[in-house]
């Protein structure tokens, strides 16, 4: 199958936190090739069909996954991965805007060290982190990232501001600033900035968001100049169905961060 080449024949087993838009998806993605364990909230009446479905973080722990998927909300980040990375259990992080927060990051690698476990970085909804983290190391880099959505993805957000989305005749920036309060104003919105830092280093990172009346997709573009040269990358996602913010690319890529985990040959 595509992009399964060195994954163990032997079903792992992996789990899920969260089943709104990503999680359906991503157990979609997974249920052929893992054994699945998805843990919602038990206010969250979806749950899937197959499979098991736990409600608390000490259940999903006792049932021993080799890997589990954050896939949920910041909030949900920071309260319940620590305890899985010092069981032992390694996690790949979907809202990794919880890692702008200076305490909350402190909290998680510690119990990532305690618990000699690793924290992953899925590339999300954007994608060149291996581009990023290579010109890191360079001190005069600079890297732009601009999240251009359309105004659906921002309804809450203008309204808030007093703008009223419908009337928006063109493009409306947001915010100018850093990744870690981009994640913190708009945490479900803007993960891939901070995705973004995280890679090139926060210190060489500014983030653009923009609500955009005139575009259909996710847009999310990074400019880079530094010693090594220049890149331009530009994603240009399809919303997910059920969540306007989130790119159906997403789920795709936490798929592909399940699979290169449990890979013999990692690309
Ligand atoms: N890294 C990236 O590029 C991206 C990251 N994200 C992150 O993924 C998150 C999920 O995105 P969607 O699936 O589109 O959102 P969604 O709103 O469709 O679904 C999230 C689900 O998680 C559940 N949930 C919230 N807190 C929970 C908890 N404590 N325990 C269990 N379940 C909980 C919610 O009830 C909901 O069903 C976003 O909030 C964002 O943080 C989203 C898009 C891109
Ligand atoms: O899925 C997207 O387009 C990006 C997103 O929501 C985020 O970065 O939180």
């Amino acid at each position: 199958m595509a992009g399964t080449a060195g994954v163990a024949s032997h079903l792992r087993h992996v789990g899920l936190i969260g089943f709104g838009a990503i999680g359906r998806d991503l157990h979609g993605q997974l249920r052929a090739d893992f054994d699945l364990t998805v843990l919602t909230r038990s206010r969250d009446r979806a749950g899937p069909k197959d499979g098991r479905h736990v409600h608390s973080i000490e259940a999903l722990i006792a049932a021993g996954p080799d890997l589990v998927v954050e896939a949920a909300a910041q909030a949900a980040a920071i309260e319940l991965v620590p305890a899985l990375l010092e069981a032992g259990i390694d996690v790949v992080i979907g809202s990794t805007g919880a890692l702008g927060d200076g305490a909350a990051a402190e909290r998680l690698l510690a119990a990532a060290e305690a618990g000699v476990a690793r924290l992953i970085v899925p590339a999300g909804a954007v994608g060149g982190l291996d581009y990023l983290a290579a010109i890191s190391s360079l001190a005069d880099a600079r890297v732009t990232y601009t999240s251009r959505k359309p105004v659906a993805a921002w309804a809450g957000e203008l309204a808030a501001a007093g703008i009223d989305g419908s009337r928006l005749a063109g493009a409306h920036v947001l915010f100018e600033g850093t990744a870690r309060e981009a994640a913190r104003l708009y945490p479900r919105n803007v993960n891939a900035g901070l995705t973004v830092a995280l890679a090139a280093g926060h210190g060489r990172t500014r983030v653009r968001v923009v609500a955009d009346p005139s575009v259909t997709h996710n847009t999310h573009q990074i400019t880079v100049e530094s010693a090594a040269g220049s890149a331009l990358m530009c994603f240009t996602n399809l919303p997910s169905p059920s969540n306007p913010k989130t790119s159906t690319l997403t789920a795709l890529s936490l798929a592909a961060a399940v699979r290169r985990h449990f890979a013999t040959l990692v690309i």
